[in-house]
């Protein structure tokens, strides 16, 4: 296969697959109306398939997914790639571990970033997952790479593959877009979780031994990746 017929049909793939991941954040009621937005790298290349902007998600497609450099420009696709773009391209940019960005305003993490409060780790799923607390990212105004470079600034210093982004709502990465939106389910659920919690007492914290333990387990052994 030529080259690029070879990049054509990776395109096609990722396309279908941004597409069908933006149903499981309404799966999983992580967003509402046109709010959220999922990205995927182009492997191998400088480019990115994310959302368009302000689409509602019964017409997403991956007809309608668009495909931008990593400077937000528009490469391929009719309609403006979402407005988070130049976020999800900052973090391309300076995270090469990172495949796949999402971002919802899901209601007890988008509560906790309101808050300007980490998630602390008293769940064995938060270790699991995060790897520890859940850290607040600062206020950014859209537009720029204010968002962006909070997220990565934040992230560099945590396991978390979450960030809750002052007084907007969440973030996360993964090595592919299906790995991050799996942390933005998780993240939501383990914010209602706590903040649950909260309501009925003071959770106690995870030792760091314990942390360190459980997510070695969970990033390494749990389900099919053990010895076979
Ligand atoms: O949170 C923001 C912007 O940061 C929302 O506008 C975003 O969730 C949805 O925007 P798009 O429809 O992806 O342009």
């Amino acid at each position: 296969m030529s080259l690029a017929a070879e990049v054509t049909e990776t395109f096609e793939q990722l396309r279908e697959t941004v597409a069908a991941l933006h149903g499981e954040l309404t799966r999983y009621e992580l967003v509402i109306w046109t709010a959220g937005n999922i990205s995927a790298r182009v492997p191998g290349q400088d480019l990115m398939v994310i959302k368009p902007s302000g689409v509602a998600y019964d017409d997403l497609s991956a007809a309608t997914m668009v495909v931008t450099d990593l400077h937000g420009n528009l490469v391929q696709g009719e309609l403006a790639p979402s407005s988070d773009t130049a976020a999800h391209a900052y973090v391309y940019r300076h995270m090469p571990e990172v495949g796949g960005v999402v971002h919802t305003h899901s209601t007890y993490a988008t509560a906790w970033a309101a808050r300007g409060e980490p998630i602390p780790c008293v769940l064995t799923m938060i270790a699991d997952e995060f790897g520890g607390e859940i850290p607040v990212g600062p206020f950014a105004l859209i537009g720029d790479d204010s968002i962006g470079r909070g997220i990565v600034e934040t992230l560099k210093w945590s396991r978390s593959p979450a960030v809750l982004m002052r007084n907007h709502g969440p973030f996360t990465i993964g090595r592919t877009a299906r790995d991050a939106v799996k942390a933005a389910v998780m993240v939501e659920d383990v914010a209602r979780t706590v903040h649950k919690s909260y309501q009925l007492g003071t959770p106690e914290p995870l030792s760091e031994q314990d942390v360190d333990r459980l997510y070695a387990r969970y990033q390494n052994v749990y389900g099919q990746q053990g010895e076979k």
